[in-house]
């Protein structure tokens, strides 16, 4: 094998290091047609015209196209390229920087079939043998190995080295970020003992057979190799002075259409999972493109969270993004282009990752030092034995002489260290002991953000004017995505959808429409399915966006626990308050309890993606952290004054009262309120959430009855009042409850279903015959014990007579 120079390992693949971070190297490989394709008589689509250019071929012809014909990237390689190519030009200095304590970071996007893992099995190969080579030749310096590997199937982590398939929990490490708990590391050995481990994790790996693909990946899989070095003459302090880094081999799983992929059943399921971890690394890389200052949610997916580093943090990355070349794979390919132009925008802060345990060493001689020196002092002034207070100075002179002896070690070893990367090329402002080192900013850095920076700034492909939303609060704007605006604000999807593409410039904001379309995508191939329906187009306006994160934090279990908790507190109290002699602990070991019992069944069809043990204090933490910044920066009088303020308790009451007062107004779910109130009990220090809370159900409301009037805002109530249903044939909307009816099942959200009822129609038959239908249909009520009058009033009653909660839930029977 050609032998390596440090020269070869420096600086990232086309980097630009320094105080403004450094660019992901993006590479995009076309595969060639496979066999089905030629037989099928596909054309090819794209050809690279240059090192760097890749160009869409009938680009030219098709003079009304919205996209772009040419992309730039880092580097292209058509279809004769081979993976060593891609591997060398690029990617291998990445892969390569973890030898000098710098974390790097390769992954392979793309569709279904279109050759990551093919890509990503050869370079993981190229890259651990190039590392084993460097290594060899080493002498100044010793080498361990530490290799691990996982997959996410189904948002679950799992060990590939392990047996048991168990599942791993992450944990929020304030050092390292992200951690996987449990996870096995083996010491690397030789190349055959590698085999061996990437043969192990080939056999765990979830792989399934598709339309598309013989042999397509059903999880992501991520490969860690953890690398420390020493130079070898301080090798026997340790591991001070020791470098350590991480390389990740990330092989994704593609992006599918059930409709070319003819999934169904688990394929289907696992389909959905992939599309929106996806759909999250999508949204994560598209707000890194723009800035790193707002709110970026890495915390939506177990795939961004753990690769939080990668995509924005400690660490050097190269995507290299594959392509089908052909016709039929047109649009998926430009969403793929369109992920690896916004990849091209972001940058990541890495820096030389240097062990110095030698400090602490030094820290904890001084403090014996220090304790000894005052022993001494006592025994002075208490006249004690002569020999011991010698013995007691010998020892103080021992220590400083150890001391000294270690900092001198240490600054040998450091210079030593930074000869060896100077000698590798490495940047010496990425020494974590260089003043003026980048500032790590991959997560939030607790500082306030400036009035420019962009996360007081809406969202980009909707202006306010357009969306006309009424006086200004922009960060309820940056919380929503794109979609989730289009789902809530716009009465006709397909009509919009048309209008935000053609309105929409620049390919960022293409990726917006990606996003929509992968949404649109993964609740259309859901058919009958019940899976995947968080992003749903009948997403209704009464949940907030706080509550929308509970929601979609818990699992189904939990949630059911939760709303049949509060079904039966409601019974005794209406506003639920009831709850709040229940503590948090009480809570949680009633969800365990009972999800032990449900059926497992149950959690397999959800969506619902975090630990259930999360507090929505948590989910409210890191949900609003932007926020939470913006609103300090904005309300300086909130926590202090509330605090001193000795009508504390007074305050907190009213806040309290209006807070449920806006929650009915603009239908807040029960389990939200109901969370909301059993964690926040009235600590001063919960005044921040509780100001949150109101400004965000202020802004909402106003939104709610500005939109009211012009827009239908709350897809479930326009679809089912009079004008739109009318449009409809009787056929055509038992179709439609069907469809809701499955929706809400899907999402555990039976409290909701009394709320679809309550429509405001005038016209008494045509809304009994409808309840009737989604009742039987959906199953969720017996239409027998429903007293019809009470759930079908008129509108003018329905304004006036509307029941509480309470009763709504007894009249259901619940
Ligand atoms: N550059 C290439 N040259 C030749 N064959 C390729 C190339 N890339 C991929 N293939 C072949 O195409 C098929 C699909 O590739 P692969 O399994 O790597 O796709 P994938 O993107 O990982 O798919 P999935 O997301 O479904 O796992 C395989 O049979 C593979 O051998």
């Amino acid at each position: 094998m050609k032998s390596l120079t440090g020269d070869e390992i420096n600086q990232g693949g086309g980097q630009e290091p320094g105080a403004h971070g450094e660019k992901i190297f993006v590479s995009v490989r076309v595969r060639p047609l496979n066999e089905k394709e030629i037989a099928k008589n596909d054309s090819c689509d794209w050809e690279c015209v240059s090192n760097d250019t890749i160009l869409y071929k009938s680009g030219l012809a098709e003079q009304r196209s919205t996209h772009p014909n040419a992309y730039t990237f880092d580097r292209v390689y058509g279809c004769d390229s081979t993976t060593k190519q891609v591997y060398e030009e690029g990617v291998k200095k990445v892969a390569l920087s973890a030898l000098n304590g710098i974390n790097s970071s390769v992954f392979a996007y793309g569709q279904t079939s279109s050759g990551k893992t093919y890509t990503m099995t050869g370079i993981t190969q190229y890259a651990i043998s190039d590392i084993f080579d460097y290594i060899k030749k080493q002498n100044d310096r010793e080498f361990v190995l530490k290799f691990s590997a996982i997959e996410i199937y189904n948002e679950c982590v799992r060990d590939l080295l392990s047996a048991d398939g168990t599942q791993l929990r992450l944990l929020d490490d304030p050092v390292k970020g992200t951690v996987v708990d449990k996870l096995t590391e083996i010491r690397l050995k030789n190349w055959t003992h590698l085999m061996q481990l990437l043969g192990m994790c080939e056999a765990q790996r979830h792989i399934g057979e598709t339309s598309m693909n013989e042999v397509s990946s059903r999880s992501h899989q991520i490969i860690r190799l953890t690398i420390e070095s020493s130079p070898s003459e301080f090798a026997r302090i340790g591991s001070a002075s020791s470098l350590t880094a991480t390389v990740n081999f990330v092989d994704l799983a593609g992006s599918e259409r059930a409709s070319q992929t003819l999934s169904a059943g688990t394929r289907l399921k696992e389909g959905c999972h992939i599309n929106r971890s996806l759909l999250t690394l999508g949204t994560v890389i598209r707000k890194l493109s723009k800035s790193r200052n707002g709110h970026v949610p890495y915390r939506d997916s177990k795939l961004t969270r753990i690769l939080q580093n990668s995509l924005g943090g400690n660490a050097r990355t190269a995507i290299v993004c594959t392509l089908s070349p052909a016709h039929a794979h047109l649009e998926q390919s430009r969403n793929t282009l369109l992920f690896a132009v916004c990849a091209k925008e972001v940058r990541t802060s890495a820096q030389v990752n240097v062990v110095v345990s030698e400090k602490a060493l030094v820290k904890q001689l001084q403090r014996e030092m220090e304790r000894l020196q005052r022993e001494l002092k006592n025994m002075s002034a208490a006249n004690n034995n002569e020999s011991v207070i010698k013995e007691k100075e010998s020892q103080i002179e021992d220590m400083q002489q150890e001391i000294k002896d270690l900092t001198q070690e240490r600054d040998l070893a450091r210079t030593r260290l930074e000869e060896i990367l100077r000698a590798a090329g490495i940047d010496q402002s990425l020494l974590p002991w260089n003043e003026s080192r980048p500032l790590r900013t991959g997560s939030w850095d607790g500082r306030l953000p400036s009035s420019d920076t962009s996360f007081n700034a809406p969202i980009t492909t909707y202006s306010k004017d357009e969306l006309n939303i009424p006086n200004e609060d922009s960060y309820f704007f940056d919380r929503i995505s794109s979609s989730q605006f289009m789902d809530r604000y716009l009465p006709d999807p397909s009509h919009e959808w048309e209008k935000s593409r053609s309105n929409s410039s620049g390919s960022c904001k293409e990726l917006e429409c990606m996003e929509n379309d992968q949404e649109e995508q993964s609740s259309r191939s859901s058919g009958s399915s019940v899976v995947d329906k968080t992003y749903s187009r009948t997403a209704s306006l009464t949940r907030s966006t706080s509550c929308s994160a509970v929601i979609e934090e818990m699992t189904p279990e939990y949630n059911v626990v939760a709303e049949s908790m509060v079904t039966k507190e409601v019974e005794g109290d209406a506003s639920g308050r009831s709850l709040q002699s229940k503590s948090e602990s009480d809570i949680k070991s009633m969800c365990r309890q009972d999800s032990d019992e449900k059926d497992m069944k149950q959690s397999e069809g959800s969506v619902f993606i975090y630990s259930p043990t999360r507090t929505l204090k948590e989910v409210m933490r890191d949900d609003l952290k932007g926020e939470y910044v913006n609103y300090m920066a904005e309300t300086p009088r909130a926590i202090g004054s509330a605090k001193e303020d000795n009508d504390w308790e007074l305050l907190f009451e009213e806040q309290r009262r209006k807070i449920i007062k806006l929650w009915d107004e603009c239908n807040i779910p029960l389990i939200h309120r109901t969370y909301f109130f059993l964690l926040i009990q009235g600590d001063p220090s919960d005044s921040v959430y509780i100001e949150i809370e109101l400004r965000r159900l202020s802004f909402l409301q106003k939104a709610v009855d500005h939109a009211s009037s012009t827009r239908a805002m709350d897809l479930e109530r326009a679809m089912l009042s009079r004008k739109l249903l009318r449009k409809y044939s009787a056929k055509e909307r038992e179709g439609l409850f069907v469809k809701w009816g499955v929706d809400l099942q899907s999402r555990n959200r039976r409290v909701q279903l009394s709320q679809l009822l309550w429509t405001k129609t005038d016209d008494m038959e045509h809304a009994k015959e409808s309840a009737e239908i989604v009742a039987k249909l959906v199953g969720l009520v017996d239409p027998s014990q429903t007293p019809k009058e009470m759930l079908f009033a008129p509108t003018q009653e329905s304004q006036t007579m509307r029941p509480s909660w309470r009763d709504t839930f007894s009249l259901l029977g619940y």
